[in-house]
């Protein structure tokens, strides 16, 4: 085959509690992160000349070399020069559904669609574990976005492991067009504001235990108990951004007055969802959320957490 389409799903942060810093420079994490079915779809095809292509039909994505969708694949060539020399270039095409820099990974989805994709181009034949550990060069959340599905995650966010599939959950996610929040700043403004209170400073451990509970979420997620895991959504960086941003903090409240089981702010933000346990409750909450909040720039979709990660489609 010289071409093909991968569909790469977004993700959410079910919980999201922040340890400590590491000696890398990121931080230390534990969290639980889940596929959703909003996803983008990504054409791959091979060409001739041994060039790297990137086009997305969103002008906001860049097409250059900072697209992780091309780091990806340099990362490809880079590791597998004969095949490249072999097979040739590849040209990358990105129709954007998920929002851009909104704490659902889809710059991440995309780079692990071309890793996988690649794979099949160049008949490489890697494993999954090996996809993962070329995904950690690229960024913390690329190896979860290969697997998908439901994971609990450890390090700086790329030592998974899998838990049970939770697909009969709906989301609701809402995101204001306008906002963007930087990844990197919500990590340094967290570390600046309560690197203090880092489990690792031995002074706060007591506290930090008796308020933290990814065991619980674990427990909640085993037992397929939707309600339970709306009690137990925690994300340590809705405290840096909820104060930044007003309208986020709105959302999140608007989500929890329209009869969803809970809601939170996913990932570094600003996209904000809320859990329902059928599809009919997904959309009542939408509806509401739309007349308490009937800002054109909110954008507001309903989505279903999935098992899968990349598939070819
Ligand atoms: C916050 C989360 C939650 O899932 O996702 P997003 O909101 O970006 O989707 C992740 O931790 C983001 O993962 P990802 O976007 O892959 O991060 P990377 O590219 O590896 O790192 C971007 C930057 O975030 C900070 N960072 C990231 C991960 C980590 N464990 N500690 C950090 O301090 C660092 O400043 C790093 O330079
Ligand atoms: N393929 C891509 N899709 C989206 N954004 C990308 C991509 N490649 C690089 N980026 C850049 O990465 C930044 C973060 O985007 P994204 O991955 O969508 O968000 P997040 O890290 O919040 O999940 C964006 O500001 C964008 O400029």
């Amino acid at each position: 085959m010289r071409s093909y389409s991968l569909i790469a799903p977004a993700k959410i942060n079910l919980y999201l509690e922040i340890l400590g810093d590491r000696p890398d420079g990121y931080h230390e994490l534990v969290m639980i992160l889940q596929s959703i079915d909003l996803a983008d779809k990504i054409d791959l095809r091979a060409i001739s000349t041994d060039t790297i292509r990137v086009h997305c039909d969103n002008a906001q994505v860049p097409a250059d070399k900072s697209n992780l969708a091309y780091r990806a694949a340099e990362l490809m060539a880079k590791q597998f020069p004969e095949s490249f020399a072999q097979y040739g270039g590849v040209e990358i095409t990105i129709h954007k559904k998920i929002p851009i820099a909104a704490g659902l990974a889809g710059g991440s989805s995309n780079a692990a669609a071309v890793l996988v994709g690649i794979d099949l181009l160049w008949k490489l034949g890697l494993t999954q574990s090996e996809l993962q550990e070329l995904a950690a060069q690229i960024g913390s959340d690329v190896p979860f976005c290969i697997a998908g599905g439901t994971a609990i995650a450890t390090g700086r966010g790329e030592q998974l492991s899998p838990l049970p599939s939770l697909d009969n959950l709906y989301i609701v996610l809402g995101k204001h067009r306008s906002l963007a929040v930087s990844t990197v700043w919500a990590y340094s403004t967290y570390r600046a504001t309560f690197g203090h209170t880092y489990t690792r400073n031995i002074q706060n451990l007591e506290s930090r235990a008796q308020a933290v509970h990814s065991g619980s979420m674990v427990k909640a997620i085993i037992h397929e108990d939707g309600a339970e895991i709306a009690q137990k959504l925690h994300n340590d960086l809705e405290k840096v951004v909820l104060p930044e941003y007003p309208k986020v903090s709105q959302l999140r409240q608007a989500f929890q007055a329209s009869g969803a089981n809970g809601a939170m702010m996913s990932g570094s933000g600003p996209t904000v969802f809320a859990l329902c346990t059928s599809l009919e409750q997904a959309q009542q909450v939408h509806q509401q959320v739309r007349q308490i909040i009937p800002d054109p720039d909110l954008d507001l979709w309903i989505a279903r957490m999935c098992s899968g990660g990349i598939q070819v489609s």
